[in-house]
């Protein structure tokens, strides 16, 4: 049986895109050629923000594929095990993205709760610094299956700021490091030549997209995946 791991291994560059809020969106990036689509809950005020029964529905489409089969995850700012656990379970999620500032000992507790459970850890880098630097080795030691590396924007923000990390700075990150890595921010059709670099790095899975996914009313265009894909697909 192919798990979500060997999953990760097989593709060699996933792309997820993030934020569906509705079957249609599914449908889309099923047919656009997206490994994953990232589901929001537990992202208080946000723009995709699904409650329990919307995430369950929209994971069961991805998983039942009614073009082609897409990996759901969980995507959250939720520091309470119970909580991820209970969204996780229900909605049949085998991947979550910790967004937020949430600290090891959540993946830790996740892990042992849910052993199957493919963790994925944001790490938040503004120019060259990151945030969580200090903490890798304990994210790690506690579980973490994969970093995803995304920009914070400005003042802070964080998710879909479409920014970009330079790739000296995923580089340098990456080698601190042990896991496999997915690059989010300012990821586009048009940038894969800027990551040279990344693209052949060993630990390199993917790239994790938001801003670039969409038309300018901010709805998901299948020519835009398409070519997201294409490009990081070619290099
Ligand atoms: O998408 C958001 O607005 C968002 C808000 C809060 C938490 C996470 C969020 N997005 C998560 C993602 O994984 C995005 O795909 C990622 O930040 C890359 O976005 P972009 O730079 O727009 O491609």
């Amino acid at each position: 049986m192919t798990t979500q791991h060997d999953r990760i291994q097989q593709t060699r560059v996933m792309l997820k895109v993030c934020g569906a809020t509705q079957d249609a969106d599914v449908d889309i990036l099923a047919a656009s050629g997206a490994d994953l689509v990232g589901l929001w809950h537990g992202v208080s005020g946000g723009a995709h923000e699904l409650s329990l029964g919307q995430l369950a529905r929209l994971a069961a489409l991805a998983r039942a594929g009614r073009t082609r089969f897409v990996e759901p995850v969980l995507v959250s700012f939720h520091r309470d095990p119970g909580t991820i656990v209970t969204a996780a379970s229900t909605a049949r999620i085998n991947l979550v993205q910790l967004h937020g500032y949430q600290p090891p000992g959540l993946v830790r507790v996740l892990k042992r709760e849910l052993p199957t459970l493919v963790v994925v850890k944001v790490l938040h880098v503004s120019g060259a610094d990151c945030v969580e630097r200090g903490l890798l080795d304990s994210y790690q030691r506690a579980g973490t299956d994969i970093f995803l590396l995304d920009a914070t924007g400005p003042r802070g923000r964080v998710g879909s700021t479409g920014t970009t990390i330079g790739s000296r700075v995923v580089a340098e990150l990456a080698e601190t490091f042990d896991i496999p890595f997915i690059l989010a921010g300012g990821i586009s059709a048009h940038n894969r030549c800027e990551f040279d670099d990344i693209a052949a790095h060993e630990r390199f899975v993917g790239v994790d997209v938001d801003t670039a996914a969409r038309n300018e009313r901010g709805e998901f265009c299948t020519t835009r995946i398409r070519q997201i894909r294409k490009g990081w697909q070619q290099g």
